[in-house]
């Protein structure tokens, strides 16, 4: 699927670089249909030098835009819609938000516009077509929502959640994938511990969890199933399950999930 519509990416940093090269490798769109801006844009040549317009101008990049794309970080954002709000024009404006702890309320309050909104939050495989993605709205119109889902369901799987879930969401996928590397990290420098070549640990540890991924993707089973199906009684799988559990191996896991969850939410400050 391709569009003709023309998208701007504000803040061209870790997530909106990643979406720019998500779209374009899944096909949605050539770089000449997409405008990324930056304060400094010498970060981004390499960008303009594969067709990308860039910019440090949003006002402009707004203009010639039919999608808006804000991923700044929360306390960028008030100044960045004080300088694009002369530019947005609710009629045409589609504005779809990544930032974390913002609803699409605040936007529009800070704009002072009854422009149509919807937040979505994707993860850093956006890059290469497998985020996670969920996505919500307040005002939206049915149209523009499917327009948001097509573009990211092009870039991995996407899900419409209810907006109060989304710093539930951004800490569960968004901030989730730093966790699940983090614990293949771990597991490669156990595997180095136990005799493997640090490159070799990574790759084996990193195929052996998108095996289990795929487990329960593919077969749609739970994964205490599948955990019975490898632990032999006696064996050394539940050897090392039990003792990683007494050292708060999930526990862990949980408790992270609830603070990021709950820094999610304080991250925007309205007034700043
Ligand atoms: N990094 C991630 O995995 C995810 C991040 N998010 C959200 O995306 C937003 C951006 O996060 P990151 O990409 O990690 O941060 P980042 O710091 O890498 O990117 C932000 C970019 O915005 C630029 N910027 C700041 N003010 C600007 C302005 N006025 N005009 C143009 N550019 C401006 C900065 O120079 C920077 O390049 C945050 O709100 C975060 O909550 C959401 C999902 C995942
Ligand atoms: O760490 C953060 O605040 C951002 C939001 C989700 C992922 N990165």
């Amino acid at each position: 699927m391709s569009t003709t519509k023309t998208i701007a990416i504000l803040g061209s940093g870790n997530i909106g670089l990643s979406l720019a090269k998500g779209l374009v490798k899944a096909g949605i769109y050539q770089p000449e249909q997409i405008t990324l801006t930056r304060r400094n844009t010498k970060a981004l040549s390499t960008l303009a030098d594969n067709g990308y317009k860039v910019t440090s101008d949003n006002s402009a990049a707004v203009k010639d835009a039919d999608i808006v794309v804000l991923a700044v970080l929360p306390q960028q954002l008030n100044k960045l819609l004080h300088e694009i709000k002369p530019a947005i024009w609710e009629q045409k404006h589609l504005l779809i938000s990544v930032i974390s702890g913002v609803t699409c309320a605040d936007i529009r309050q800070q704009l002072a516009l009854e422009v149509q909104v919807v937040r979505a939050m994707p993860n850093t495989a956006i890059a290469i077509g497998q985020s996670m993605t969920c996505i919500a709205t307040d005002n939206a119109s049915a149209e523009n929502m499917g327009t948001v889902k097509s573009l990211f369901d092009t870039v991995g799987v996407t899900i419409q959640i209810n907006e109060e879930l989304m710093t539930s969401a951004t800490a569960l996928c968004a901030c989730g994938i730093a966790f699940f590397l983090r614990s293949i990290r771990a597991a490669s420098q156990g595997g180095t511990e136990i005799g493997f070549h640090a490159h070799d640990a990574l790759k084996m540890a990193a195929q052996t969890a998108k095996g289990a991924a795929d487990l329960l993707l593919q077969l749609a089973s739970h994964p205490e199933q599948e955990i019975d199906k490898v632990t032999s009684p006696k064996g050394c799988t539940i050897a090392g399950l039990n003792e990683m559990e007494h050292n708060g191996f999930s526990s862990a896991m949980i408790k992270g999930i609830k603070t990021s969850a709950e820094k999610a939410a304080v991250l925007y400050d309205k007034e700043g």
